[in-house]
């Protein structure tokens, strides 16, 4: 835990970011492979691991079901030996509550280990109202019975184990997805999962579950089809790399008029990201070890955008995109159809110097899953606007990073406070924005 001191950082912006950092694995697919190492009775071994806090979070959770877990931050591999799994007390998983999303993910794979799973409280970033109902759903079908009566989180059983159902998801969530892939994979006979997310994470796991001995196999209208196994190994397995903390990186290159080459980033999984990098003016080169992303000097061009699922413009791209939005030469629009409460982190912007207006009303014909809400989920930016430095407070995880990325393009100091929460998800920023020049302290 840090202390308040540590927990800000002093930025003083102005200054373009040059020079070479490193990507791992994406949080969004390693906390979920550690989860599918439950599964099986036996080892299995992650490589490619970010240093980031959600590692350790998901650790702790193994650990305290009496899993073996070693993590090894610095060549990044994590080795989880699932020979005995157990119950834990409730008050010992209640340790974990509000860490991360991830604790509703072990249902699957502790039904099928012990026959019972206690779900804490779930954390992850304040960006909507997050629900669970299509992760309880999935669960029922499966067979499983789910006790939420339950003062500390929710209890579920599964006396006759699970079998295969037909499920179909009202949204394509990225979690539920997930949910029933772990779930389905060891049930009895077949699963159909239409209406499912198909995200390069997702598809990571089920290249995960398949080393385990799975057989999962997906359509092109997105219906996945589960045999049930009647057992799973251990896997090893390097992790794809983190294509948000990547865009993340780019967003800073640009917003600062800087030069910097992510090693470590994939094209295939970025290409959404690319295609709108280079519509505003960005520049960036596509190697074997990574891609550069730069800003060539000139104006950078405005552009409307709208969050989806893959293969649509990641709803966790557009906080760091925004903030290169603020300088960039007109009207911008970024449109939010993933979560209906996604621009919170925007008002230190204005602060800062940005013109950024939110509208509830869905723009133009765009479609609007959260018409009816009473939330504003599009964003008109109009720039380019000098930055002013600021103290700021870090709302969530991607909205932090975008804060610094704001204080870096800003002139004169910002103090950015609440910053371990960064640390969720972006291995050693302290180190990556030092080594590209910036001015920390
Ligand atoms: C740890 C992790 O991988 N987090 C990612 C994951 O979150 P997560 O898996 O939580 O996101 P989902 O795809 O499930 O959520 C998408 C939308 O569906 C809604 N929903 C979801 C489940 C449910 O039972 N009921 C329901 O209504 C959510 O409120 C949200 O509006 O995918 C998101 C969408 O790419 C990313 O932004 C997150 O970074
Ligand atoms: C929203 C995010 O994560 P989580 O689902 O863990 O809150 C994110 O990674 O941007």
């Amino acid at each position: 835990m840090s202390n308040q001191n540590e927990d800000v950082l002093h930025v003083v912006g102005g200054k373009p970011l040059h020079g070479t950092i490193k990507v791992r694995g994406a949080k969004n697919f390693v906390s979920k492979a550690m989860v599918a190492a439950l599964l099986a009775p036996g080892t299995s071994v992650l490589r490619n691991v970010p240093e980031i806090r959600d590692v350790h979070v998901v650790s702790d959770l193994l650990r305290l079901h009496g899993i073996h877990v070693d993590v090894d931050g610095a060549q990044g591999v994590v080795t989880i030996d699932a020979k005995h799994v157990e119950m834990p007390s409730v008050a010992d998983v209640d340790t974990l509550a509000g860490s991360s999303r991830i604790p509703i993910l072990f249902s699957g794979p502790l039904l099928h280990r012990l026959g019972e799973a206690f779900i804490p409280a779930l954390g992850g970033c304040n960006i909507g109202g997050r629900p669970i109902d299509f992760h309880l759903d999935t669960l029922r079908k499966l067979g499983a019975k789910v006790d939420k009566e339950h003062a500390d989180g929710i209890h579920i059983t599964a006396p006759n184990g699970l079998k295969g159902a037909k499920i179909h998801l009202p949204y394509p969530s990225v979690g539920a997805t997930e949910q029933t892939l772990l779930a389905a994979v060891l049930a009895e006979g077949k699963t159909e999962l239409s209406g499912a997310a198909t995200e390069p994470e997702i598809m990571d796991l089920v290249a995960v579950l398949q080393k385990m001995g799975a057989i999962i196999s997906v359509d092109v209208d997105r219906t996945f089809r589960i045999e049930g196994v009647k057992e799973l190994k251990g896997y090893t397995h390097t992790a794809l790399t983190d294509r948000i903390e990547a865009a993340s990186w780019a967003s800073a290159a640009l917003a600062t008029h800087g030069d910097v080459f992510v090693k470590g980033a994939t094209q295939p999984e970025m290409m959404t990201f690319l295609n709108v990098f280079r519509k505003i003016g960005g520049e960036f080169d596509i190697t074997d070890a990574g891609i550069r992303f730069w800003h060539p000097g000139g104006d950078l061009k405005p552009v409307a955008i709208e969050t989806d699922v893959h293969p649509g413009f990641m709803t966790d791209w557009q906080q760091p995109l925004v903030v290169a939005l603020t300088q960039a030469k007109g009207l911008s629009i970024v449109h939010e159809t993933v979560y209906e409460n996604r621009f919170g982190f925007t008002k230190p912007l204005v602060q800062m110097g940005a013109t950024v207006q939110l509208y509830r009303e869905c723009l133009g014909s765009l479609p609007c899953r959260f018409q009816q809400r009473n939330y504003k989920h599009s964003a008109v930016i109009f720039g380019p606007t000098p930055l002013t430095g600021q103290d700021i407070d870090v709302p969530d995880l991607r909205g932090g990073f975008s804060h610094l990325i704001a204080a870096l393009t800003a002139s004169g100091p910002s103090d950015v406070h609440g910053i371990s929460l960064i640390d969720r998800g972006y291995a050693d920023f302290r180190g990556k924005l030092t080594a590209l020049g910036a001015q920390i302290d």
